[in-house]
């Protein structure tokens, strides 16, 4: 069967992206292909969908799983759209089928795409977090980290903790370092981990930096920076509607409207494809002798894909 690889960014937060390949060894693959081109920070995963264009699954660098990318969704709705010859799509996530659209090119041909970030919770449960018996964490000190650090904890539906900083803390990354560390590690409060982000002010805007949960710090992390534009509207930091997000690669701009009581997210930005390359996976054997040589066989036929791609991807690097 024929297996796209690409190599792709948005906001300079960098995937492997497959399509054609169902396996179900996802994470080894993410682990391995991260370990052979350190500029990647995880492989996003394009399947067949029964209710929208496509599904995405998102492996972070250490093959863990995540619900939802910002980033590597804007770059999946590009890689379908232009696949398709549209211009809107549905892709089906873990958790909910979203809507993502091409925007205007910018002049430098960069393509640019809108994706919403859903579904939103602000339970505790839904991270999960443990912290105080609160069920909430909203604008609120971690006393033992600091009594000045407004700390918001929400799904998107990925988990981030987002803390509002001065500017001392965010030029100094060892602070979120340590606390970044140490809340994926063991620890009492996250137990599945969580992304942490430190938001400063800017003149218009906010900047945002991000210690990515199975990754580490990145260049941008999508749904961070719109969950910290989310929590710097109700922090009235800035104003609701579009704001404007720098971090580390670059910037993009994240929509924040409040309908009924609840919220709404869009997220906008470049998507890049760094690289494409075709990958021919060799038909399987007759099914009598795959059945039986199965294991063997299917290790000689991954081996031979993992040097294919690791081929691949040292062209890529
Ligand atoms: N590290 C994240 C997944 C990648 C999200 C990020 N790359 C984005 O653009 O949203 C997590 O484990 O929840």
């Amino acid at each position: 069967m024929k297996v796209t690889l690409e190599k792709v960014h948005g906001s300079m937060n960098t995937f492997y992206m497959v399509e054609g390949l169902e396996r179900n060894d996802y994470a080894e693959l993410a682990m391995q292909l991260c370990d052979r081109d350190t500029s990647v920070d995880g492989l996003l995963v394009i399947l067949p969908s029964q209710t929208a264009h496509a599904k995405i699954r998102v492996f972070n660098r250490d093959g863990s799983e995540a619900s939802m990318c910002g980033n590597g969704l804007r770059c999946v709705a590009r890689y379908v759209c232009e696949k398709e010859g549209i211009r809107e799509a549905v892709i089906e996530t873990m958790k909910a089928d979203l809507k993502v659209k091409k925007e205007e090119t910018l002049t430098d041909g960069i393509e640019m795409y809108s994706v919403e970030i859903s579904p939103i919770s602000f339970r505790l449960e839904d991270l999960p977090m443990e912290y105080a018996e609160l069920e909430e964490m909203i604008l609120q000190p971690i006393s033992e980290i600091s009594e000045e650090i407004l700390f918001s904890a929400v799904a998107v539906p990925n988990p981030h903790l987002i803390g509002i900083v001065p500017e001392e803390i965010q030029k100094d990354s060892t602070h979120q370092h340590f606390w970044a560390e140490k809340f994926n590690g063991q620890n009492a409060y996250f137990a599945d981990g969580v992304n942490v982000s430190y938001v400063t002010k800017l003149e218009q805007g906010i900047f945002v930096r991000t210690f990515e949960r199975g990754v580490g710090f990145t260049n941008a992390c999508g749904t961070a920076m719109t969950a910290s534009a989310l929590i710097s509207c109700i922090a009235g930091i800035v104003p609701f509607g579009e704001v404007t997000v720098y971090n580390p690669g670059g910037m993009v701009k994240c929509t924040v409207t409040e309908t009924a009581g609840a919220y709404q997210l869009l997220l906008t930005g470049n998507a890049t494809r760094i690289s494409s390359h075709e990958y021919q996976w060799e038909k399987e054997s007759q099914e009598s002798d795959f059945l039986s040589s199965r294991k063997f066989e299917e290790q000689q036929q991954y081996e031979k894909f993992i040097n294919g791609i690791s081929g691949i991807v040292d062209q890529f690097a």
